[in-house]
């Protein structure tokens, strides 16, 4: 119950050597965003040379000198903080500068564990900045940037004027699967709006929700789907070369030609796509119906027949997004059949990363004690893996939302204001390394009153 508006918001910054970091703060200091920031550095080595290049205009700077690492730092942290604190008519906000090698857990747990702390500050974001030309050489064999990663509330993708939009897309594609809560930015030189980076009021489910309204979802075994309204007669499904040799899909009838009928036919096309698929070859006829249909697609040119029986509204769904394949449909003139409807899925054979999120969405009322239980359990066991967890939760003793974040082990959690109607649920995120999805759903779920 510690976080209230009285407290002064805290942002930690982190980001891999080079990233931006030190650009980042001289735009925050030097911009006239009316409010006043204390500063602190947590310096590898015995001279912080940050210091110099920190623009310090009426800000004050404080300096950790003592290296990097967990506890040590903690100590040195809750020490200057502490200090800050008798002087805290002086300043707003406190920005932490964490090295380019560091863990951020350690700093960001400090947030929920000293009582004095927890009293007097709150969280209000990590923000890691990533620089969009370096980072893959880092990323698969360094621990610090995934968890630099799996740790923010905003991203900034800096360095964007060094690659390619497609070397973009990709890598913040691949970000977004470590932690699909962040808010990505694009940036050059760190240029962001101040708005965007300060006073994030901790987890706002909104705005988790707006960045990608497919978080919550379950996965699904296909990635897209599409309505297509067709006259009875044999139409021709075009396939180029793509990074796959075979493709689930399955070709079915709808009710409808509206977006609703397709997405009453997506539980039914999870049933077909956990059936045993039917192999079939270049040139082979697929009717309507409830069969999985694994199509050959080794070749340049692939053409598969798709038999109309009658004019109607149907569904296709493919394992794979059709533009992986330059996939298409044309009639039996040769024209082009657009989709009329289309829907991407969130895939579950994306995650190549040990870092993913699970995001948690269920109806319900929790029981308390039963999710203490869970949670003390859950966290004495995979604490260590889990790096962040933030959600919203329905307690059925009470008549208000319950808000919480934590950081490996700690959490920290508040009521907030009453749920409105219709509105109770319960939706929450685990950001880590080898998160069981199944696992964490059933545990979840067995907390349900
Ligand atoms: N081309 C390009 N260079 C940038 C951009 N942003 C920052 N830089 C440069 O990258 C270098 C590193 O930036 P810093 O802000 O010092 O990075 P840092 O994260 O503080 O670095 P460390 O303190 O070493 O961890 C500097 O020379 C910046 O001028 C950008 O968007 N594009």
């Amino acid at each position: 119950m510690s976080a209230t508006s009285s407290t002064i918001p805290v942002t930690v910054l982190t980001g891999f050597l080079g990233s931006g970091k030190t650009t980042l703060l001289n735009r925050i200091l030097s911009e006239n965003h009316g409010k006043r920031i204390a500063v602190i550095e947590n310096e590898f080595g015995e001279i912080g040379v940050d210091n110099d290049l920190v623009i310090g205009a009426e800000e004050e700077i404080f300096e950790m000198n003592n290296g990097c690492i967990c506890c040590t730092v903690r100590g040195d942290l809750i020490r200057i903080l502490s200090n800050l604190l008798k002087r805290r008519d002086k300043f707003d906000h406190i920005m932490i500068e964490t090295t380019g090698m560091a863990d951020p857990g350690p700093v960001a747990q400090t947030f929920f564990m000293d009582d004095e702390l927890r009293e007097a500050m709150s969280l209000d974001g990590v923000v890691t900045l990533v620089d969009a030309k370096h980072v893959l050489l880092h990323i698969d064999d360094s621990d610090e940037v995934k968890e630099q990663i799996a740790f923010a509330d905003v991203i900034l993708l800096n360095k964007v004027d060094l690659v390619s939009t497609t070397e973009l897309d990709q890598l913040e594609a691949r970000i977004h699967a470590m932690n699909s809560a962040a808010k990505i930015y694009r940036t050059q030189d760190a240029a962001i709006d101040m708005d965007n980076v300060l006073n994030l009021g901790g987890f706002d489910l909104d705005r988790a929700l707006e960045v990608d309204p497919k978080f919550m979802e379950p996965e699904y075994p296909f990635e897209w789907s599409g309505l297509y309204a067709l006259e009875a007669g044999d139409y021709r499904f075009l396939l180029g070369a793509g990074p796959d040799p075979a493709m689930n899909m399955n070709f079915r009838s709808a009710e409808a030609a509206s977006e609703t009928a397709m997405r009453e036919t997506v539980e039914k096309a999870v049933l077909v796509f956990s059936d045993n698929e039917v192999e079939l070859q270049t040139g082979a006829v697929i009717e309507p119906s409830e069969q999985l249909s694994q199509i050959n697609l080794e070749g340049d040119q692939l053409e598969y027949i798709l038999r109309v029986p009658a004019a109607g509204a149907y569904t296709l769904f493919t394992e794979h997004h059709p533009d992986e394949f330059e996939a298409y449909i044309t009639d039996a003139q040769g024209n082009r059949v657009e989709a009329s409807f289309e829907r991407e899925y969130k895939p579950d054979h994306e995650h190549d990363e040990d870092v993913t999120s699970v995001g948690i969405n269920t109806q319900g009322d929790l029981d308390l004690d039963k999710f203490q239980e869970w949670l003390r359990v859950l966290l004495a066991e995979q604490g260590a893996d889990i790096f962040r967890m933030k959600g919203i939760l329905s307690f059925s003793n009470s008549e208000k939302r319950y808000v919480f974040q934590g950081v490996h082990m700690l959490f920290d959690g508040r009521s907030d204001r009453p749920w409105r109607e219709g509105e109770r649920n319960n939706s929450l995120i685990f950001i880590g390394r080898n998160l069981d999805r199944e696992a964490l759903n059933a545990g979840f779920n067995s907390c349900l009153t």
